[in-house]
């Protein structure tokens, strides 16, 4: 499966990015009129690119994500992605009526690929994210962290060149979310995938991304961004993490100041 997936991402190679966004706002129609939620942001994912949305609670990140998925349209500008992108969700969204083997196979199904070859596939991905043997589980009989490595390789069944990841981690504990970080970590280095991976966790931003882009609240603009050249794989209390961390933090907590959050 990896090479299958690494091949997709071969492809892109001649692909100039994983997801352009161009100069997009996006408004809601609020009590008090329209409420600008995102304003003029521009960015651009390299392909086989980790960044990483980073911002307080309601400055837009989830609003972005959805934008760059097609899920809802831009106000003003445009999003142009290398085909469709797949989504990874804080709550795992699993079938729970269907096994874990089984809810990658409708992933699959929805490809169009062979009913034959679905179970291998399936049988794949689970070793790809470390569940060899889970394919007949039921989602009640898995932890948290299996749950969501079975939704990563539910995800990963789509062979979509950019992966976009809604705070997939949030909800496990920290153990469980260190060690997803340690595989996530591997499957892009071993898939090519791109990952645009939204979270108000600084550490967490900062463990994963070759980027982290830190937008700002009311309404969410670029307020900067950072190139994280640590090497890989890295570990959350790894001391250079931690020094950027608490300098991204400093920033965060001025975005924060400036517009009268706590
Ligand atoms: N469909 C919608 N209609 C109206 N307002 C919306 C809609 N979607 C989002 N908003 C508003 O846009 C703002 C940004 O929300 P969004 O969920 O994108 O923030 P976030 O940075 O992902 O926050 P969190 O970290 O808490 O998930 C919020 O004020 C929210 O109320």
């Amino acid at each position: 499966m990896a090479t299958t997936l690494a091949k997709a991402a071969d492809d892109t190679a001649a692909a100039e990015h994983a997801a352009r966004i161009e100069h997009v706002s996006k408004s809601f129609a609020g009590p008090a009129g329209q409420q600008l939620v995102l304003d003029d942001i521009t960015l651009d994912v390299a392909p086989g690119e980790f960044v990483t949305l980073l911002g307080a609670s309601g400055c837009g990140k989830s609003t972005l994500l959805n934008l760059v998925a097609g899920l809802d349209k831009p106000t003003v500008g445009s999003i142009t992605t290398d085909g469709r992108p797949a989504l990874m969700f804080q709550e795992h969204a699993l079938f729970p009526w269907l096994t874990a083997g089984k809810n990658i196979e409708l992933a699959l199904k929805l490809r169009g690929i062979p009913k034959n070859e679905r179970r291998d596939r399936a049988e794949s991905l689970l070793e790809l994210v470390r569940l060899k043997g889970a394919h007949g589980k039921r989602v009640h009989e898995l932890s948290g962290g299996m749950r969501q490595r079975v939704a990563l390789a539910r995800a990963l069944a789509q062979e979509s060149r950019l992966l976009l990841m809604d705070e997939p981690f949030a909800a496990l504990d920290a153990i469980t979310r260190d060690v997803l970080h340690d595989e996530l970590t591997r499957i892009w280095a071993e898939t090519g995938v791109s990952v645009l991976f939204v979270t108000h966790n600084v550490r967490e931003a900062v463990r994963l991304a070759q980027r982290v882009i830190l937008l700002s609240s009311r309404p969410g603009r670029i307020a900067r961004e950072w190139t994280v050249d640590i090497p890989q794989p890295r570990r959350i209390e790894d001391a250079p993490v931690a020094e950027l961390s608490v300098e991204i933090t400093e920033v965060l907590r001025g975005e924060i100041r400036r517009h009268g959050q706590h």
